[in-house]
């Protein structure tokens, strides 16, 4: 028999030393984005994140990522102050601490969705990237990737789906940018044709609530014609009244794969889900641990999009995925534009939690390859799907000259608030965004 660490034959190993929490830094950036159109406005010329880096005293980094609006980075600052002195390993500490930097605060403001998400949990917003960062640097310490701290990697490949937007040519005053406009049903036929030629995407997606319902049935039609065999999804983000929604359900019965968030409210999406043949996905009504009971009891959502963003971290989205199964429910994955370290995390938190198995949202196409605080290669699409990284921790490095640059693009482009209503108000002064308008 080996000799244990503490010497004595067969004797348990000494208890491991601690790795505390020296330092925490929080650094806001930004990356160029596209005029991507959503019921709420359009996307700014630049995307916030932000980029968490948490250091032991024993000299390890990890790395979170999550929003950039302004509230939020106040927030993620002060807890972080918090967090100096935790062991890394003491993931239910984290949550505790921040739940404590929160307590003189009211959450409001910094949800990082241009308005659309107002209900998740501040603190499981919070604690997040601290929590990616917890589980990077252990696996970091302990030299096994993330995905086996969540319990092992079911897959080694996630599958992600293409993110279709009704889009403008170019953001107004510059050149029209490489992917073109997309607003009617051939400009996103030819979208979706492009992004599943460069990615090999075996789902699709289609951000609707921009155009009359009857104009994105018909844009679905057109890219079922397209694509005969991929799974579709469409997802107006409540712009539609449960008339409008249990109409357009009928229209698409046996076409969508689910049909995501049509109209407000979890009484709302019951009306709509007792009427229409297809799931009913949630992103919006379903955003924290307390919507789930209500949810289940009135059968409002059959598909829940984890976020690890606003659930809490990889571990409390794992908990989601496990509610979600034992009450019948699908688990899909949402996102927002982001960057490789949500990436990296995202990849490993769908290998290890075995019923998320439908194809995961991700913005990454919508990004310039070159924008980026990650050193490049460590995630690559092959297939519409990222292998997941088999190095330590989340198996991505932080490029501090792209950190930099980035960090610079956030000072110098102005945005401090993800604001697509108030961009869109700036070309169409009228625009309201009101929901359900339709
Ligand atoms: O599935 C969703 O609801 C989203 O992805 C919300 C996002 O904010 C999306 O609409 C966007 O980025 O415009
Ligand atoms: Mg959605």
């Amino acid at each position: 028999m080996p000799p244990s660490a503490s010497g004595a034959p067969g004797a348990p190993p000494a208890p491991a030393e601690k790795h505390r929490i020296a330092d925490v830094r929080v650094t806001p950036v930004a990356f160029r984005d596209l005029p991507l159109l959503n019921t709420v406005g359009v996307h700014e010329p630049f995307a916030l994140r932000t980029v968490v880096e948490v250091v032991t005293d024993s000299g390890v980094h990890g790395l979170g990522e999550s929003y950039g609006d302004l509230p939020h980075l106040r927030r993620l600052e002060e807890a972080g102050r918090h967090l100096v002195g935790l062991d890394v390993f003491d993931v239910n500490g984290l949550l505790r601490a921040v739940t404590a930097s929160l307590a003189d605060d009211s959450g409001e403001g910094g949800h990082g969705m241009g308005g659309m998400v107002m209900t998740s949990a501040a603190a499981d917003r919070v604690v997040s990237p601290f929590e990616v960062a917890a589980l990077d640097l252990q696996g970091k310490i302990v030299g096994r990737p993330v995905s086996d701290l969540l319990g092992g990697a079911v897959r080694d490949r996630v599958a992600y789906s293409a993110y279709l937007f009704y889009k403008w040519a170019g953001h107004p005053g510059q050149d029209e940018d490489e992917w073109g406009a997309a607003l009617d049903p051939d400009g996103l036929v030819r979208q979706a044709r492009r992004v599943v030629d460069a990615y090999g995407f075996t789902a699709i997606k289609l951000k609707g609530g921009v155009f009359a319902p009857d104009e994105e049935v018909e844009a679905i039609r057109a890219l079922r014609a397209a694509f005969p065999r991929h799974p579709l999804r469409l997802d107006p983000n409540t712009a539609w009244t449960v008339a409008t929604s249990i109409e357009v359900g009928r229209a698409l019965d046996g076409v969508l794969e689910y049909l995501e968030d049509p109209t407000p409210g979890i009484g709302g999406m019951a009306r709509v889900a007792r009427e229409v043949s297809m799931p009913l996905a949630t992103n919006m009504c379903v955003v924290a641990f307390d919507h789930l009971p209500p949810a289940v009891r009135a059968e409002a959502v059959q598909v829940v999009l984890s976020d690890h963003h606003f659930w809490g971290g990889l571990r409390r989205s794992q908990l989601l995925g496990g509610i979600c199964r034992t009450f019948g429910m699908g688990l899909s994955m949402h996102s927002n534009s982001h960057l490789g370290i949500s990436l990296a995390a995202m990849t490993h938190l769908a290998a290890a939690t075995p019923n998320l198995d439908y194809a995961c949202d991700t913005h990454w196409p919508w990004k310039d390859p070159a924008d980026d605080v990650i050193v490049p290669g460590a995630l690559t699409f092959r297939d519409g799907a990222v292998a997941v990284p088999a190095g330590p921790g989340l198996g991505v490095e932080l490029d501090r000259d792209a950190l930099a640059r980035l960090h610079r693009q956030y000072v110098d482009c102005g945005i401090r608030e993800r604001d697509d209503t108030g961009y869109m108000r700036r070309f169409e002064p009228a625009f309201d965004p009101a929901c359900p308008r339709w």
